[in-house]
C-alpha cells in the first residue's frame, strides 16, 4: 500500500478540474522512460505454531520491520510506530493484518525485477531464521479465521476496517486474509493510457486464473480456485470491479477523474493524522463542505491519497497497476510482470492482444470476471471455447512482445524465461490452486497446515 510520508498541506488547493487530470496526464512518458514497478505481499507466521504473530510480540512484525535496518532499510513511522521500511529496493510496507508487501522500485527490465524480488525473499528469509518466523505467498490465509489475526496500527487501516461492514460482505477479508502480485506500468500518452487500459482491464481475468493460488478457506477447499478474487466481487461495489466506462467512447483521463470523484471517500491526511472521511464525497470537499472539515478545500496531496483509495481489476494514477493476481512464489512474483510487460510495452503485442478482445461485450467480460474465481482456465470465453484455449493464444503474443524488446535492448537481453512458469501451468492444464487441492486429496491427507513447507 502506497505509505504516506509528509502531510500535504503544503501542497496547491485544488481550484479547477484541470488539476485532477493533471496527475494522469503527468505519467505520460516517452517509451525509453517506462518503468517497472512491482509489488508483491506474503503471509508471515511464526515457524512453531503457526500463528499469524502481532505487531508488537517478541519477533513479531514490527521486529521483522525492524530487522531489515541491518540490510540498509530506514523506518518510516505513524505515531511513534514503524510501519513500513524505506530502500534502495522500494518501500516494504504492512497490510492491514501484517502481510508484508515490497513495493519495489521502478525498474528498467525484469532481470532487474526478479533480482530485486531475490534480494527482498533472501532478506526476509534470514530475519524469519533469527526471529522464527516465515513467508510464504498464497492467495489467501488457509486456515485462519478473521479473529486470529492481528491488526496493524495504521490509522489508514482502522478508517478501512471501519467502513468496510457497511459496504460489502468479504472487505475485511479483503483486508486481513489476502495477498496479491501486481504490476504498476507507464504509457506514453492518452491513447497510449487507453488502449493498454482496455486490453488489460479485458484479459485481468485471465491473469486471475493463471495465477489462482486461494482454494482454502478455514482449513478446507473453498469451492474456488482464486477466492481472493471472489473476495474482491463482495468487497465495496463503488470502487471495485471491470470499469464499463473504461470501454465507452471518449474515455481518457478526465472521464477518470470524474470516476474518481464518485468513488466515496476514506480519509484525509492531516498533521500525521487520518481524519475519518469514509463514504463522504470528493465533490464536497472540493466546494470546501466536507463535513469533517467545513470550509476547507483539498490538496494536489489530499487528490493523489483518494486516487490510491480505488480498487478496480485495472487502476490508473499516473501508471496503471494489474491488480488480478493473488500472491504466489518468487518465480510467479516475476512472471506477473513479465506477462503484462510482454503485452503493454511492444506495440504489435499490444495491438494483437486488443484484436483478440476488442470485440467483446461488457456482459460478456463481466460473465469471464465472474467465472474465473472458481473455474479458471474452464471459464468460457465470449465467441467459445475455453479460457486455456486464450491463454496460449496470449501467452504467445506476451513471448513476442518481449523478443522485441530484447532487440531493442542493446544488450539484446531475453526476458521470455520469466514466462515459462506460465507456459507450464497451461501446458499441464492445472493453475497453482489446482495443484494445491491435487495434494490436499492426495498426500497431505486432508491437512492443510502442510501447505506451509512452501515457505520462501
Ligand atoms: N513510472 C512508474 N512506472 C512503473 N511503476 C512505477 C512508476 N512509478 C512508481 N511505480 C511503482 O508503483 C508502486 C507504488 O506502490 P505503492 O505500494 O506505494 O502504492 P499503491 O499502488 O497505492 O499501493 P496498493 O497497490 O497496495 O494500493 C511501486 O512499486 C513503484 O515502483
Ligand atoms: N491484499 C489485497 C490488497 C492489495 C492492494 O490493494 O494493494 C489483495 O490481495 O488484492
Ligand atoms: N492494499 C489496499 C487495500 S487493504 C490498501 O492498502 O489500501
Amino acid at each position: 500500500m502506497s505509505t504516506r510520508e509528509a502531510s500535504g498541506a503544503e501542497d496547491p488547493i485544488i481550484q479547477n478540474f484541470a488539476q485532477l487530470v493533471a496527475p494522469m496526464a503527468a505519467g505520460e512518458k516517452p517509451i525509453e522512460q517506462w518503468r517497472i514497478g512491482t509489488e508483491h505481499e506474503k503471509l508471515v507466521y511464526k515457524r512453531d505454531d503457526f500463528h499469524a504473530p502481532s505487531y508488537d510480540e517478541a519477533g513479531g512484525i514490527r521486529d521483522i520491520l525492524l530487522s531489515l535496518r541491518e540490510f540498509g532499510w530506514e523506518p518510516i513511522e505513524e505515531n511513534g510506530k514503524v510501519i513500513a521500511m524505506k530502500g534502495d529496493d522500494g518501500t516494504v510496507s504492512l497490510e492491514p493484518a501484517g502481510q508484508l508487501e515490497l513495493s519495489g522500485a521502478p525498474l528498467e527490465n525484469l532481470h532487474q525485477t526478479c533480482a530485486e524480488t531475490g534480494r527482498h525473499l533472501k532478506q526476509v528469509k534470514q530475519i524469519g531464521d533469527k526471529l522464527g518466523v516465515s513467508f510464504i505467498g498464497l492467495g489467501m490465509w488457509p486456515d485462519k479465521i478473521r479473529e486470529e489475526l492481528p491488526v496493524m496500527p495504521k490509522g489508514r487501516y482502522a478508517i478501512m476496517m471501519d467502513h468496510m461492514p457497511k459496504v460489502g460482505d468479504l472487505g475485511l477479508d479483503m483486508m486481513l486474509r489476502t495477498c496479491t502480485i501486481q504490476v504498476n506500468l507507464d504509457y506514453s500518452s492518452e491513447a497510449d493510457m487507453v488502449q493498454k487500459f482496455r486490453t488489460s482491464l479485458a484479459l485481468q481475468p485471465l491473469a486471475t486464473a493463471l495465477f489462482a493460488n486461494s482454494p482454502f478457506t478455514e482449513g478446507k477447499p473453498n469451492g474456488f480456485l482464486s477466492y481472493r478474487s471472489h473476495i474482491w466481487s463482495d468487497t465495496d461495489p463503488h470502487r471495485t470491479g471491470m470499469l464499463p466506462f473504461v470501454f465507452e467512447d471518449g474515455f481518457g483521463y478526465e472521464r477518470w477523474a470524474e470516476y474518481m470523484l464518485d468513488v466515496p471517500m476514506y480519509f484525509v491526511y492531516r498533521d500525521g493524522t487520518y481524519i475519518n472521511a469514509a463514504g463522504l464525497s470528493f465533490r464536497d470537499f472540493l466546494e470546501g463542505k466536507l463535513e469533517v472539515l467545513p470550509g476547507e478545500k483539498p490538496s494536489a496531496a489530499d487528490w493523489w491519497d483518494h486516487l490510491s483509495t480505488a480498487f478496480p481489476e485495472v487502476r490508473l494514477k499516473s501508471f496503471l497497476e494489474m491488480r488480478g493476481a493473488d500472491g504466489g512464489p518468487w518465480s510467479r512474483i516475476c512472471a506477473l510482470p513479465a506477462f503484462w510487460v510482454g503485452l503493454l510495452y511492444d506495440q504489435s503485442a499490444l495491438d494483437a492482444a486488443w484484436d483478440l478482445v476488442k470485440s467483446w461485450s461488457m456482459e460478456e467480460r463481466e460473465a469471464l470476471r465472474n467465472a474465473v474465481p472458481a473455474q479458471a482456465l474452464d471459464a468460457s470465453i465470449p465467441g467459445g471455447g475455453r479460457l486455456r484455449d486464450l491463454a496460449k493464444e496470449v501467452l504467445d503474443i506476451a513471448r513476442s512482445g518481449l523478443t522485441s524488446r530484447a532487440r531493442l535492448n542493446e544488450a539484446g537481453d531475453n526476458e521470455t524465461g520469466f514466462l515459462e512458469t506460465l507456459d507450464e501451468i497451461v501446458e499441464s492444464g492445472k493453475v497453482p490452486a489446482q495443484r494445491l487441492l491435487d495434494r490436499y486429496h492426495g498426500e497431505w491427507d486432508g491437512d492443510v497446515s502442510r501447505v506451509y513447507k512452501y515457505s520462501f
